[in-house]
This record gives structure tokens, sequence and C-alpha cells, in this order.
């Protein structure tokens, strides 16, 4: 039986009322979440958490309707895991886009439910033959979810190679807004920037609010700086603060760049604000053998006055 089967799952790591393993009708296994202050799924497909609802909110995170939710394919929504690479693979090899952590099976490690009403679910990756075809074989990668009125996450990886290994790593939050004609994100101002959207040129962020006025894709390095995202269409900010994290990456498709997903409503588009906890780009990991690199991501939401 499938070490990733609900069935073989739940025996081990259910928690009555809060933790169970499902599978679901495309072949996937996810996690269903309950706690007294929220409610999430997390797919072991990609580590990828997908929902993360604050009871009595509006939903923290977006998932995407048209997303596929199937073995081998991306999630369109969530939480995507980015590892060892962001974006197209740059070394010149084959690979797909934002590495293969998002679309390879993590096994559970552990879950646990707290007296303060807060759940936490770990998995791991270790290699297996598709990333040893990629040319990363030494590795463990381990992530951690506490849910509850918060989310807070910790992503862990470890080189048991005898050589550095070096990568790039991120947390591509999709955070859901209630109309991002009506969102700034604050806190990288005086930054300066990849415009992906323009020959990767660097710029500076000049202004104290970020703004999203047209399709945006923008690499902010050498940055740790919390962040704050004025959702005012639902009258929110979403608070986000990092640890081990140097790059910001903030990016929205728009109704420009939406036709090319075909995993997007057409509207789609207006409803996140993807605000990621990166390491990219100069902000890459050179991590010796032995070493364990983490970055932590810790969010949560408060009314707007
Ligand atoms: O469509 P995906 O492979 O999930 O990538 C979605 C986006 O991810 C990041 O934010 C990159 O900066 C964008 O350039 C990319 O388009």
């Amino acid at each position: 039986m499938s070490l990733h089967n609900a069935a073989s799952l739940n025996p081990k790591f259910a928690i009555l009322d809060h933790v169970r393993f499902e599978n679901t009708p495309e072949g996937l296994t996810h996690i269903v979440v309950k706690t007294p202050k929220a409610e999430a799924t997390i797919y072991t497909h990609g580590a990828h958490l997908t929902q993360w609802n604050p009871v009595g909110q509006h939903p923290g995170i977006y998932l995407s309707p048209k997303s596929a939710l199937e073995p081998g394919k991306a999630i369109r929504g969530g939480i995507p895991v980015l590892f060892p690479w962001f974006g197209p693979r740059s070394d010149g090899k084959e690979g797909p886009m934002h590495g293969f952590a998002r679309i390879s099976e993590w096994n559970v490690e552990s879950t646990h439910f707290s007296p303060e009403g807060v759940v936490t679910i770990t998995l791991s990756l270790e290699a297996d033959d598709h990333t040893r075809s990629l040319g990363f074989d030494k590795f463990r990668a381990a992530i951690q979810f506490e849910i509850g009125e918060h989310l807070d996450i910790t992503f862990e990886v470890t080189n048991h190679g005898s050589e550095d290994l070096v990568f790039e790593e991120g947390l591509h939050t999709y955070f859901a807004v209630g109309d991002i004609t009506k969102v700034a994100t604050e806190g990288l101002e005086g930054t300066t920037y990849l415009d992906k959207r323009d020959d990767l040129k660097r710029k500076v962020q000049t202004t104290q609010l970020l703004e999203y006025t047209r399709d945006v894709d923008q690499v902010h390095l050498n940055t740790t700086a919390a962040l704050t995202i004025h959702d005012d269409a639902w009258k929110r900010e979403i608070h986000i603060e990092k640890q081990g994290s140097n790059t910001t990456v903030t990016w929205n498709p728009w109704s420009v760049l939406s036709p090319g997903l075909p995993d997007l409503d057409p509207e789609s588009w207006k409803h996140f604000v993807c605000v990621e906890t990166v390491n990219v780009s100069e902000n890459k990991i050179t991590l010796a053998p032995g070493a364990t690199h983490r970055m932590d991501s810790n969010v949560r939401i408060t009314a707007k006055a």
C-alpha cells in the first residue's frame, strides 16, 4: 500500500476532530485540518497548502477554481513550495519550472494538536529517482505548518552530501484579497528589485506603498523586512514576518498575462496577490556539507480600523 494513501496515513497521523487524510478522486491525498480558530487543507503532493480560512474571516489564501489537482502537475494558488530553483532552471539544464518540490510527493512526518488549539503538520522530501535525474541526490527538505488563527511556516533544507549544495527556495504564497486594484504592499521602500517585466532591469522601489495597477513581477533583493498587505476591499491587513529569507517576490498577472495561464479564470487575477518569502537570484543559498538552512514565514491578519 502506498505510504501516501489515506488508508495508511489515517491510522498513524489522524487526530480526532482535527486532522484527517482523504484520497481525492484525481488521485492525490490531502490533509483536512480543523482547529477552533481555522480550517486548512494541505496536499502531500508538493506539501502544498491550498486553504487557510481563519474562522469568521475572509479566506487567507487563494486557490484557483480551475487549478489542476492531479499527480505531476503544479497547483495554481495556495502556497507552492519552490525548490531547488526559482522560475526556469538557469544553468542550461532541463528541469521543471520552479523546481521539483511542488510536483513531488512529500512524506508525512508528524501531526500534533496543542492545548492552545494549533495544529502542527510536518512533511519531508528526500531524493528519489526524479530528483537524482535532475542532479539532486543528497538533501532533505522539511516543512512545518502551524495552523490556527495565525499561519506559521518553517522550511528547512539539509545538505547530506560532501559538497556545497547551492539552491533557491520559496514559499510562493497566493494571498486572497477582496480586489487587487485596492491592494498595496508596504515594507519594500528603498529596496532594489529585478523587474521581470522589463528584462530583469534593476530598479529601486521609491514609494512606501507598492500598488497593483498593472501586471507586476518583481524580485526584491536583500530584504528581510516585515510586510503588510493592505487589503482595503476586505478592510483588513495581512502581516508577514520572515526570517532566513533575503528576497521578497511579488507577482500578479493582471488581465494582460492571465489569458496565457489556462488554470486561471479570466477574472481570477483580481482576487489574489502573490507576496513570496524566498531566497533567489543573488540571494540563493550555498549550504556546506552537513548544514541546515531554515526559512520562516509568519502570517497574521488584522481588521483595518
Ligand atoms: O506559473 P508559475 O510557474 O506557477 O509561475 C508563476 C510566477 O511565479 C513567480 O512569481 C515568478 O516571478 C513569475 O515570473 C511567474 O510567472
